[in-house]
C-alpha cells in the first residue's frame, strides 16, 4: 500500500552552483510512503504524517546554505563564529556564520533529487511503524519564464531562521503599470535580481566603493559575516523583508518610469507583499 502528500511543506533554501554561484531556491515537498496498513485502515495518519516530514526538513536542509564540499575550490574550516565556508568558482564568497545556517553535503554538485534522496534517508533512519519506504521529492513552483527572480538574503532581526545571512527564494514577481500589466518591467527586473544576494545597506561594513561588498551582523543564533563581489548583490536602503523588496522594486521603478506603479512579490512560494509608489 502507498500513501501520498503532494505540497506537504515548502523549502527555502540557498544552495552554491558551480556555474551560477550562490542560488535561491524554493521547492515544494512531495511524500510518498510505502508500507502495510494497520488495524486502523490506515498506513500512517496524515495527521501524523505532516509535522513529522516538516519537522525534520525544518531541522535540517530548510534556510540552510547548501554547501557541495567536494566541489573544486570549496573549504570549510572551523572559526570563531562557527563554520567559515570559502567558495572560489564561478566567484569568491566567503560566509562565516553558526554551524546550524549550512548544510554540508560531501558532494561535488547539488540537485534537488539527490536532495530528496538524502532527506528521504535521513527519515528512513528512524521509520514510522509499519512504514517500509519514504520517497520524498523536491519540486519546482511552475513560473512562466520571464517572471520569475531570485535571491539569497538574510533578515538580523528575524527570531527564526530568517537571521541565516545566506537563506533564499525562487519567487513570482508581477509589476502592472498605470493597471497594465508590464511584462518589459517584469523581464527587467527578474534579469537584474537573477541569483543576486539582496543586502540592508546598514549591514553593510568598509569601504563603500571597492569591488567587494562586507556584510556583518549579529543575530539571536549568533555572528554572521560574509564577503562576495559589489556586483553580485543589490543594496536596499532597509531590511530585506518581502515588503521591503516591493516597496525597493516600486520605489525603483517610479523613479525611472511615469505612471502608477503596483508590485507583487513573492517571497517563495504563495506568499508575498504587495507595494505602490508613483512619480
Ligand atoms: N512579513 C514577513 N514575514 C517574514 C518575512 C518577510 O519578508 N515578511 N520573511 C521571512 C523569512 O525570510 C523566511 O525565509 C520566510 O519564511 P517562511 O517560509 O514563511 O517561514 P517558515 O519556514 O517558518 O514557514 P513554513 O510555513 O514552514 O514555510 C519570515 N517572515
Amino acid at each position: 500500500m502507498s500513501l501520498f502528500v503532494h505540497g506537504l511543506s515548502a523549502l527555502d533554501l540557498s544552495w552554491w552552483c558551480g556555474e551560477r554561484g550562490l542560488v535561491g531556491a524554493s521547492w515544494h515537498v512531495d511524500l510518498l510512503l510505502n508500507g502495510e496498513l494497520g488495524e486502523d485502515g490506515m498506513l500512517f495518519d496524515f495527521g501524523e504524517v505532516k509535522p513529522w516530514v516538516k519537522q525534520h526538513v525544518d531541522g535540517t536542509v530548510d534556510h540552510t546554505l547548501l554547501v557541495p564540499t567536494k566541489m573544486a575550490g570549496v573549504s570549510v574550516t572551523e572559526c570563531r563564529e562557527g563554520l567559515c565556508v570559502r567558495f572560489s568558482s564561478p566567484w569568491p564568497m566567503e560566509i562565516r556564520a553558526p554551524r546550524q545556517a549550512f548544510t554540508l553535503l560531501p558532494w561535488q554538485i547539488i540537485d534537488a533529487d539527490r536532495i530528496g534522496r538524502y532527506l528521504s534517508e535521513q527519515l528512513m533512519k528512524r521509520p514510522p511503524a509499519r512504514v517500509t519506504d519514504i520517497q520524498l521529492t523536491l519540486r519546482e513552483e511552475p513560473i512562466p519564464e520571464g517572471f520569475c527572480y531570485g535571491y539569497s538574503h538574510g533578515l538580523k532581526r528575524h527570531i527564526g531562521n530568517c537571521q541565516r545571512i545566506a537563506h533564499g527564494h525562487r519567487s513570482r514577481l508581477y509589476i502592472w503599470r498605470d493597471g497594465e500589466l508590464d511584462e518589459a518591467l517584469i523581464q527587467h527586473w527578474c534579469e537584474r535580481l537573477a541569483d543576486i544576494y539582496l543586502a540592508d545597506r546598514e549591514d553593510c561594513i568598509g569601504a563603500e566603493d571597492g569591488d567587494t561588498l562586507s556584510l556583518a551582523y549579529d543575530a539571536p543564533q549568533g555572528h554572521f559575516r560574509m564577503t562576495l563581489p559589489r556586483q553580485r548583490a543589490a543594496i536596499l536602503p532597509t531590511t530585506t523583508t518581502v515588503e521591503q523588496i516591493a516597496q525597493w522594486i516600486a520605489n525603483e521603478t517610479a523613479r525611472m518610469q511615469p505612471g502608477r506603479i503596483r508590485v507583487q512579490a513573492f517571497e517563495g512560494i504563495g506568499k508575498g507583499a504587495i507595494a505602490e509608489a508613483h512619480r
